[in-house]
């Protein structure tokens, strides 16, 4: 059977993950470039785990800055299966206080001008993104959220905003206008690069404020939004704890449908396929290149 392996995009707030044993920190570097940071591998409860800070140690990079390729490749290459983003969220409803967790399982997507797919020219792929997350993975997260008696929510629609400015109050409305859960800056292109790289990919979202629609609510700070991060770290750390053991042992992970995104992905011609491309894409999509391309 395939090792599963869990790798874990921290998100605001969470930037370390200490209790790991047999730590070794990794510069990885990916056809797209360096990742947001090293990449943080080692053990938790006997099994194998992977860690990036999505914005790098100390929160250096911005949302609309980070190369989201080359951290899903960078994880794809050490051999992760299975990807746990953790990320902070303004709520967008009111029953959805700061300290919920929502297992988001849909995506709308207001990012603007960021590199969102492995493919192009050369070698052209169109993924389906209908469930643009991994439900197997994301039942294992709201099983250990429900048994740490976390609050939290079965589903949510996350809006991916461009930031790093946060929204207006008419765009605020717009989005609860649209049935969106919550709101982040960072969860796209990252799902849809993972499913192109055929990772299973779940999201938990921690909210840590209300937005400004609220109207009990003041305009969001970073200062108030570290605030409950910081209240919430230790709930995410154990939650990634429990989960590291459940994944590694879980026998449907290598049946998982996401694990087979690309068998009818790519359009290009074979005879046309940029050889370049072919090659640049191996790590990502070397499953249905074959090893050798075209
Ligand atoms: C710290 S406030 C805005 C910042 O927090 C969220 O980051 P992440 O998704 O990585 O947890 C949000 O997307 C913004 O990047
Ligand atoms: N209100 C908000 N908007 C966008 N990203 C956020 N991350 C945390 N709170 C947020």
């Amino acid at each position: 059977m395939t090792a599963q392996v869990l790798g874990v995009l921290g998100g605001s707030g969470l930037y370390e993950l200490p209790g790991l044993t047999d730590t070794a920190w990794v510069t990885v570097d990916t056809p797209w470039g360096a990742p947001s940071d090293q990449l943080l591998a080692g053990r938790l409860n006997g099994a194998q785990l992977v860690f990036l800070p999505r914005h790098g140690r100390g929160h250096r990079v911005p949302p609309g800055e980070v190369n989201y390729r080359a951290n899903i490749a960078a994880l794809k290459q050490l051999g992760v299966t299975d990807v746990l983003s953790v990320s902070a969220v303004g709520g967008l409803r009111a029953d959805l206080p700061p300290g919920t967790f929502v297992v988001v399982d849909q995506f709308i997507d207001r990012t603007v001008g960021r590199a969102s797919s492995f493919f192009g020219t050369g070698l052209v792929a169109h993924v389906a993104m209908a469930r643009p997350t991994c439900h197997r993975l994301g039942r294992h997260v709201l099983a250990q959220l429900a048994a740490q008696g976390v609050p939290h929510a079965d589903g949510g629609t996350y809006l991916a905003m461009e930031g790093p400015q946060f929204s207006t109050l008419a765009e605020s409305r717009m989005y609860r206008s649209w049935n969106c859960d919550v709101i982040g800056m960072t969860n796209q292109p990252e799902a849809k690069l993972a499913r192109e790289a055929e990772l299973c990919y779940a999201s938990v979202a921690m909210v840590t404020d209300f937005d400004c629609w609220h109207p009990q609510h003041d305009s969001v700070t970073v200062d108030a939004i570290v605030k409950v991060l910081l209240g919430n770290a230790d709930t995410a750390r154990s939650l990634v704890a429990a989960l590291t053991g459940q994944i590694t042992g879980d026998s449907h992970g290598a049946g998982c449908a996401c694990r087979r995104a690309l068998d009818h992905a790519l359009i290009t011609a074979p005879a046309v396929r940029d050889p370049a491309m072919v090659a640049k894409l191996q790590g990502i999509a070397g499953r249905v290149l074959g090893s050798t391309g075209p």
